[in-house]
């Protein structure tokens, strides 16, 4: 698996900028928006190689209907005990926290890490509702390294337009309001050349 980062970002230092007067919300339908900061985590490049060799990437199996299939891209779930693998990851989460918390109520406690190792990765159309996201209000938020994935987002009742961010090289995107349980969000597989991708979710409590 190669990675051709840009080559202005492959010094060691990676950390988020600011989030207040940074990021964009937009407002979706029924009470769900999304906020979004392009190029949010300077060092995204290093911080991806990093993790590509630290991140213990475990492969599921999961059954589907009849079948067991191989999910579509590698995962690690770290709880809310577990140290992450990386200090960027402990000061993104610092940084959401301290910009979200008056908002959301309580931090971010979880991070779940995915690996998209090319175009045919993927992830597909959900809400992130196992869990508290089913009945309330919550936020999910993303950090995407590595090379540029459409994450597009679709309300679960129709009636407005799919939404598409690409999203890679430290960009921010938080999902808020009612997102996960009247849109859905996917990652789509694609048919031109993708290099691997890592996305960091970082979750509240209960929120899955
Ligand atoms: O990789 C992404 O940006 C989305 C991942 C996702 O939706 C999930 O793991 O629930
Ligand atoms: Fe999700």
């Amino acid at each position: 698996m190669t990675f051709q980062g840009s080559l202005l970002d492959l010094g060691g230092d990676s950390r988020p900028g600011p989030l207040a007067g940074a990021v964009r919300r937009t407002a979706l339908t029924e009470g769900a928006w999304i906020d979004v900061l392009p190029g949010w985590l300077t060092g995204a490049d290093a911080l991806f190689e990093r993790l590509l060799d630290a991140v213990p990437w475990r492969a599921e199996r999961r059954q589907m209907y009849e079948r067991v299939v191989d999910v579509p891209r590698l995962l690690c779930f770290y709880g809310e005990d577990e140290p992450l693998p990386d200090p960027a990851l402990d000061a993104a989460k610092a940084a959401l926290d301290a910009h979200y918390v008056p908002e959301l109520g309580e931090p971010f406690r979880t991070a779940g890490l995915c690996l998209y190792r090319d175009g045919r990765d993927s992830v597909a159309w959900h809400g992130d509702t196992i869990g508290r996201g089913s009945t309330t209000d919550t936020m999910v938020a993303i950090l995407s390294l590595g090379s540029p994935r459409s994450l597009l987002l679709r309300p679960r009742r129709g009636g407005a337009a799919t939404v598409r961010r690409d999203l890679g090289h430290g960009d921010l995107i938080v999902m808020g309001g009612s997102c996960q349980r009247t849109w859905e969000h996917a990652v789509p597989k694609t048919a031109r050349p993708a290099g691997p991708r890592i996305s960091v979710q970082f979750r509240p409590r209960g929120v899955r």
